[in-house]
């Protein structure tokens, strides 16, 4: 099996300011100021070529941090991220331009991934059947819905035949009937043997559709198994987790922080 994604012992720090003014201080006066925030913290993972793996993770674990570095959208601080192959990330904010209109976006972004203008004229027709916008194709993206916009972002990413293709809670903005396309879509890739990272909070969607699990916990990695092993030992959790009061977290939090940085 070949190895398309490296991730080793990889950290990213955030630097978090009070305000605005000390973000602007420090960038003048070498002080340090503003305090450090590890989203990730030497965080190990890897994936095989034709891998459909699940991010899960309570909210603010790192999933989405993890997913941009491996799309090449975020630097690691630290640590070492090899991927082999073009990436494709579908998130529901990802890279689209409000002030352009739907139609300008799909040509900007395939001009930025290296089609010609012979390739795009043949891609777009598939991009914009496939994202059901029609005639809002040709209105700026600021007046779209977040569905709509999460349409655009899927249709690109999905009809530009990436090697890895990472989905980043994308089906779960927009209407049920195009998260049932696009689940089919993403069937087809993983026919084809394509890999897959998929980050949501909805594990039914996981359960069907993932073989593995990373289970992130604070920027740290939690487990790593297979989507029967995994999503058990995660739902007890998250029922343990939701009973414990602000403190008994802040309690659990800071001892699996202790231990990463032991
Ligand atoms: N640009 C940034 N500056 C400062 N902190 C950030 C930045 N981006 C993310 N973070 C912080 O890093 C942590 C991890 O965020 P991330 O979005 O990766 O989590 P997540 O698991 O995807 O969360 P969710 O399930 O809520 O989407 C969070 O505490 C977040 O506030």
């Amino acid at each position: 099996m070949e190895k398309v994604i490296s991730v080793k012992n990889v950290s990213k720090k955030y630097i978090l300011y009070r305000n605005p003014k000390e973000r602007l201080l420090d960038l003048i006066i070498p002080k340090k100021l503003g305090e450090d925030f590890f989203a990730l913290s030497h965080v190990d993972f890897e994936a095989y070529k034709g891998d459909i793996i699940g991010f899960i993770g309570t909210n603010g674990s790192g999933k989405s941090t993890l997913s941009n570095i491996i799309a090449g959208i975020v630097p690691e601080s630290s640590g070492q991220v090899n991927v082999k192959g073009n990436t494709s990330l579908i998130a529901v904010a990802s890279g689209l331009n409000n002030d352009l209109t739907g139609r300008d976006n799909i040509e900007l972004k395939l001009l930025m991934l290296g089609f010609n203008k012979k390739e795009i004229k043949e891609l777009e027709p598939d991009i914009i059947k496939f994202s059901e916008l029609e005639k809002f194709i040709d209105q700026p993206v600021k007046s779209y819905s977040s569905g709509m916009k999460s349409r655009l972002g899927f249709s690109i990413s999905v009809n530009v035949d990436p090697d890895i293709l990472i989905i980043d809670e994308a089906l779960s903005v927009g209407d049920k009937a195009f998260a049932e396309k696009s689940l089919r879509k993403m069937r087809e890739f993983k026919e084809k043997g394509k890999t897959m990272i998929f980050v949501s909070h909805s594990l039914g969607q996981m359960k069907e559709f993932c073989e593995k699990i990373l289970w992130l916990e604070f920027g740290t990695v939690r487990a790593f198994g297979d989507v029967e092993e995994i999503i058990p030992q995660y739902e007890q959790f998250i029922n343990k987790y939701k009973n414990m009061s602000q403190e008994q977290k802040n309690e659990y939090r800071n001892e699996i922080m202790r231990k990463v940085n032991e």
